[in-house]
């Protein structure tokens, strides 16, 4: 049995993917890039972080797992959407080009968090003004990291993608059940 520190539906319906039991905690933490933090080591901070912040909520905690996805593109990372004008930047930068996406999972055992980092390149057809309302009027790219959830109606602007899908949604999976092994949480 592990915990999984995170809010996302798409997390917990990957990790249901590997056939383990699991429980959800939170791992809220505060989510803003440092100064001089470069996106690598932003991802890799956040993932830890949910986790050990997921860890430490437990009374007789469970190996954590912690996850964080962001969006990169001309080195800005890309959240979440704040508002409409916040999404049609974020499209405009990713229309008709290659952007990169970075998923960090980390696993808190107590003292130890170990984490992997996984890239995946993603690219873009070029999207007009029509595309890029009628996507933010579907609903969908509110709570997504580059605003775009490849999984769903976005899915159809991806022309390329080189690595992980199962990254980019919110959690590799080969990757994922890799740390647990090398952790010994899996045998
Ligand atoms: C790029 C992309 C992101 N996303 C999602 C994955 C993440 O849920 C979200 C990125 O935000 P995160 O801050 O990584 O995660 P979260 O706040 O949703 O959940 P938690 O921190 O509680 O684990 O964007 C998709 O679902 N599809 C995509 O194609």
């Amino acid at each position: 049995m592990i915990a999984l520190a995170s809010a996302s539906p798409r997390r917990r319906e990957l990790l249901t993917q590997l056939g383990l039991s699991f429980v959800v905690v939170k791992g809220d933490i505060d989510e803003s890039q440092l100064p001089g933090e470069t996106p690598e080591q932003y991802v890799v901070r956040l993932a830890k972080g949910k986790a050990q912040a997921g860890y430490a909520h437990q009374s007789a905690p469970l190996p954590t797992l912690g996850a964080d996805t962001i969006v990169e593109i001309d080195g800005q990372v890309l959240g979440k959407p704040t508002d409409f004008a916040d999404f049609q930047r974020m499209m405009q930068l990713l229309s008709g080009r290659q952007h990169r996406v970075r998923t960090a999972v980390a696993l808190c055992c107590g003292e130890r968090t170990e984490s992997v980092l996984v890239s995946t390149e993603v690219s873009f057809t070029l999207l007009s003004e029509h595309d890029i309302l009628q996507y933010w009027q579907s609903g969908e790219p509110a709570d997504k990291a580059g605003g775009y959830g490849i999984q769903g109606k976005a899915g159809r602007f991806v022309t390329k993608l080189s690595g992980s899908y199962f990254a980019v949604v919110g959690l590799p999976l080969f990757e994922t059940e890799q740390l647990l092994k090398q952790q010994g949480v899996l045998a």
